[in-house]
């Protein structure tokens, strides 16, 4: 896999007179690889946006290295511009302007062949109501209508920041299909978002940052089975006996009002047998699975625990270094490892 985009240690830092100094970018990495569809996870303003309007150029970074397919970003960024379609900053249309007339008039500006304009209205599914006037369509369809836009060069390399933003449930269904048409089309993706559910349904692979640095990076499946406590969720007649019967077997049991959660169960036919062999039967038996929004909610610390962010890590391009309170996932390995808090 080639990178298409990579990042190494960028800083970016504020400076007004009335907040002082605000460090935004603290030290950051992303590796995106070819083909991919990578979500850029992270809590307002912990990095995301400046993170990607340095990588282009819009705004001067403090330090770090990037590049995009291949080159120094932003130094070199016009020589590869015209294969990366990117929507950092809201694009405003002229609301009398239909969708076709807007994109014709960016290709134009652009270079773009003008039959590019049909292909990506086809693209995005605005090839219907392409003739009608921008004030008169849903956000959602203005946001495809950005899609488009970027779409017009027929980019390698598309990158979004919060393309669900302020969309309705049926409008980001209709982005994360999108998406998917486009990366099945051969397009990586570079996606940033706060909503959890949409990355978790979309992505391969996720980068989530917290207060301007990396938490934890890597395929999602991995990344979620760091976080793996092998928990099952027990329904029983006699929770109490069946409790001790798991401890007496080495499991650890926590109570609830109307379950018992029992961890270390990576096998929960263990935990079947040993309740089913004293004659307790169980109603219930469900692992519990962590998902994105729970990872997340701990890795930046806004899920209860006040500790550093620890940083889980599926990629070898940068494991992180040895004794910074890091957790290191080797690719393809499961479970924690490491240095862990
Ligand atoms: N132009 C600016 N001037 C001063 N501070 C800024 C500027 N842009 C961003 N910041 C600050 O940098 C930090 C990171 O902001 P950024 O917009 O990159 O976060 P974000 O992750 O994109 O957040 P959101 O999800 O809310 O868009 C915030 O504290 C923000 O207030």
């Amino acid at each position: 896999m080639s990178a298409v985009i990579e990042i190494e240690g960028l800083h970016k830092a504020f400076h007004s007179v009335r907040h002082g100094r605000r460090v935004a970018v603290d030290g950051f990495d992303l590796l995106v690889e070819a083909g991919q569809i990578h979500g850029f996870l992270g809590p307002n303003g912990s990095g995301k946006t400046t993170t990607l309007r340095a990588l282009l150029g819009l705004v001067g970074a403090d330090g770090g290295r990037m590049s995009v397919l291949g080159v120094p970003s932003p130094r070199l960024l016009p020589q590869v511009a015209g294969r990366v379609g990117a929507i950092v900053e809201s694009p405003q249309f002229f609301g009398n302007f239909t969708a076709y007339r807007t994109l014709r008039l960016l290709a134009l500006a652009g270079g773009v062949p003008v039959s590019r304009v049909d292909e990506a209205l086809e693209q995005v599914g605005l090839r219907d109501r392409g003739h009608e006037r921008v004030k008169g369509y849903s956000l959602g369809m203005k946001q495809r209508l950005a899609v488009a836009s970027a779409l017009l060069k027929d980019p390698e390399l598309l990158i979004l920041d919060e393309p669900a933003n302020g969309l309705d449930p049926a409008g980001i269904r209709e982005m994360r299909d999108l998406m998917r048409s486009l990366a099945a089309a051969g397009v990586t993706v570079l996606v940033s978002s706060h909503i959890l559910g949409e990355i978790q349904l979309i992505c391969d692979h996720v980068t989530i940052i917290s207060r301007g640095r990396r938490v934890a990076a890597g395929r999602v499946d991995e990344v979620l089975a760091g976080f793996d406590q092998h928990e099952v969720l027990v329904r029983v007649d006699e929770p109490e006996r069946a409790a001790q019967l798991l401890r007496e077997a080495g499991l650890p049991v926590t109570p609830q009002p109307d379950h018992l959660l029992v961890g270390q169960a990576s096998d929960p036919t263990v935990v079947s047998r040993v309740l089913g062999e004293q004659g307790l039967w169980v109603r219930e038996l469900t692992p519990l699975r962590p998902d994105l929004e729970s990872v997340f909610l701990e890795l930046t610390g806004e899920g209860g625990h006040p500790t550093l962010p620890r940083q889980v890590d599926g990629s070898s391009a940068y494991a992180p270094g040895a004794g910074d309170g890091v957790i290191n996932l080797d690719a393809g390995v499961g479970g924690r490892r490491g240095g862990d808090e």
